[in-house]
């Protein structure tokens, strides 16, 4: 399993007059294999979340992912934590299914016909064998969903993290990629406002605040949060 530590990080960001905190110096050591990240809207989830890849700079602090900083080796880490967004139009960038994954095993898949039926394999392996040849916009949410999912794991993160990726899902859709992300071998962070997703996860962090209210037990940590909310 991964290691991802944070050390006394703050994020700050400029306001017109001044600096507003919105993360304030947390200190993390994330070993566990599923991790959420639950809480209020404007918590600072997404920013904590967006930390483990650099999508959002610590003003102070530091973030380690495996030993390595994310502000000194961004690139490094960039590749072994894999981010996944609410909407998957923010990351389907190819025009048809198979060419977007294809995208992702250019690294591994020099040959284009090689990496091309590669990438069918993978969309068979999340439920989406035919869908190859359909436009990445003619998508339902869930199938945007699972493919955008394809697509990072396509790239063999070690960590992957994922920002309320279910919360354009209808029930069925969002079971079914709740399902995939409890069964993979990677690391997950998952921002959630479903808290049955959040109790079937290994640990749980309240975020209130900008700060790390409640972590723990996700039974625990849900019910303290079902009872402050
Ligand atoms: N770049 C930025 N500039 C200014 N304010 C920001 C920026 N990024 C985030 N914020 C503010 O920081 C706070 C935390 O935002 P964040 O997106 O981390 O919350 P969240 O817990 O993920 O919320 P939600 O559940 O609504 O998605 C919010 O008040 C947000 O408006």
């Amino acid at each position: 399993m991964s290691d991802v530590r944070l050390e006394q990080v703050t994020v700050s960001v400029p306001t017109h007059d001044g600096q507003r905190e919105i993360l304030h110096e947390t200190s993390l050591h994330l070993t566990e294999r599923r991790i959420a990240l639950v809480g209020p809207n404007g918590s600072g989830k997404s920013t904590l979340a967006r930390l483990l890849n650099g999508l959002v700079p610590a003003t102070s602090g530091r973030v380690l992912v495996d030993g390595l900083d994310v502000a000194r080796d961004g690139r490094e880490v960039r590749r072994r934590v894999g981010f996944v967004f609410t909407d998957p139009a923010a990351q389907l960038v190819m025009p048809t299914a198979r060419e977007d994954v294809a995208l992702s095993l250019r690294r591994t898949h020099r040959d284009r016909t090689a990496r091309l039926e590669a990438a069918d394999r993978v969309l068979a392996d999340f439920g989406l064998a035919g869908f190859g040849d359909r436009s990445v916009h003619a998508l339902s949410g869930g199938e945007g969903q699972l493919l955008a999912l394809a697509g990072v794991l396509a790239t063999g993160p070690s960590v992957l993290v994922a920002d309320e990726p279910t919360t354009l899902l209808d029930l069925g859709n969002s079971r079914r990629v709740g399902d995939l992300l409890m069964g993979l071998e990677q690391q997950v962070v998952v921002v959630t406002h479903d808290l049955e997703l959040a109790a079937r996860c290994d640990r749980a962090l309240l975020v209130r605040d900008g700060r790390v209210e409640r972590d723990g037990h996700p039974a625990e940590v849900v019910a303290h949060y079902r009872a402050h909310a």
